[in-house]
């Protein structure tokens, strides 16, 4: 099936890390962009005479922010996508084609979901939101959200993650810190790799549910060490971001 493409214009566009801008567009023809939370785009960027395709989550938040759409693309170095993206002004236009994905909350009976991340792949975690709120409040969900990043000035929408937990008893935020010690080490905070802590969250493989979006080693490794431990692939839902050529 042929896929709808829209226009997109740039309405502002901030650093929220120090490696990642957060880019906030409207559809040129101003009809709002029905997505499910979890899903992405794919963007067509014009790069050195090709004309590049590439997928960004969406981190907007159905009903407040359900008028834009919101994404947040870490700059790679010598990255032609993102050479672009960190330069786009507020005006601009870009061609866009979605929503895709399939990485988005199905109906599941109530139990623990666990929300793991890199980086950027934090994003559809908090569009989410939400939906994770009712199902807390209504269905007795417990979710547990664990980001992993270099260090603690990269934790992408880490504020709003940590006010949700603060205002929810049933939900978690856990940083991990690949390169850096944690300062305040404990319960929250950890070093390492995101997946290395998963051994430690006394996993129940009939009752949990498991998401894992971001870096394909991440996604791979947690997926072995989840099917080593009796998880099906039913409870294992990912979105791995692969470059494309
Ligand atoms: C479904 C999906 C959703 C995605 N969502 C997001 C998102 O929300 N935010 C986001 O920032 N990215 C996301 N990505 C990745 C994004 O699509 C691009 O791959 C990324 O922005 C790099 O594109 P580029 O053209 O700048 O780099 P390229 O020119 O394609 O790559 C340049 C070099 O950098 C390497 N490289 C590519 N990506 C990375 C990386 N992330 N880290 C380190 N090295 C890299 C390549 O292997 C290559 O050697 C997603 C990918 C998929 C498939």
């Amino acid at each position: 099936m042929a896929q709808k493409q829209f226009q997109l214009v740039l309405q502002a566009a901030r650093m929220i890390t120090p490696r990642v801008r957060e880019l906030t567009f409207v559809r040129e023809d101003r009809s709002p962009l029905d997505y499910t939370p979890g899903q992405f785009i794919t963007l067509f960027i014009e790069s050195g005479g090709e004309r590049l395709r590439r997928s960004y989550s969406i981190a907007s938040i159905p009903g407040s922010e359900s008028e834009e759409i919101r994404i947040a693309a870490t700059y790679v170095e010598g990255g032609r996508a993102t050479a672009r993206l960190f330069k786009i002004e507020p005006g601009e236009r870009i061609q866009a084609m979605g929503p895709f994905g399939r990485l988005v909350l199905r109906e599941d009976p109530p139990g623990r979901y666990l929300l793991v991340a890199t980086g950027t792949g934090v994003t559809p975690y908090r569009a989410m939101l939400p939906e994770l709120e009712r199902r807390i409040d209504l269905e007795g969900f417990h979710v547990e959200l664990l980001l992993g990043v270099r260090g603690p000035e990269e934790l992408i929408y880490g504020d709003e993650f940590t006010a949700f937990a603060s205002q929810c008893n049933a939900f978690t935020f856990r940083a991990c810190y690949s390169r850096e010690q944690p300062e305040r080490a404990g319960e929250f905070e950890h070093s390492g790799y995101v997946q290395g802590i998963l051994p430690n969250m006394a996993l129940n493989p009939e009752r949990d549910i498991v998401y894992l979006c971001g870096n394909p080693t991440m996604i791979d490794e947690a997926t072995a060490f989840l099917t080593e431990n009796g998880f099906s692939m039913r409870n294992v839902r990912r979105e791995k971001y692969v470059s494309s050529n």
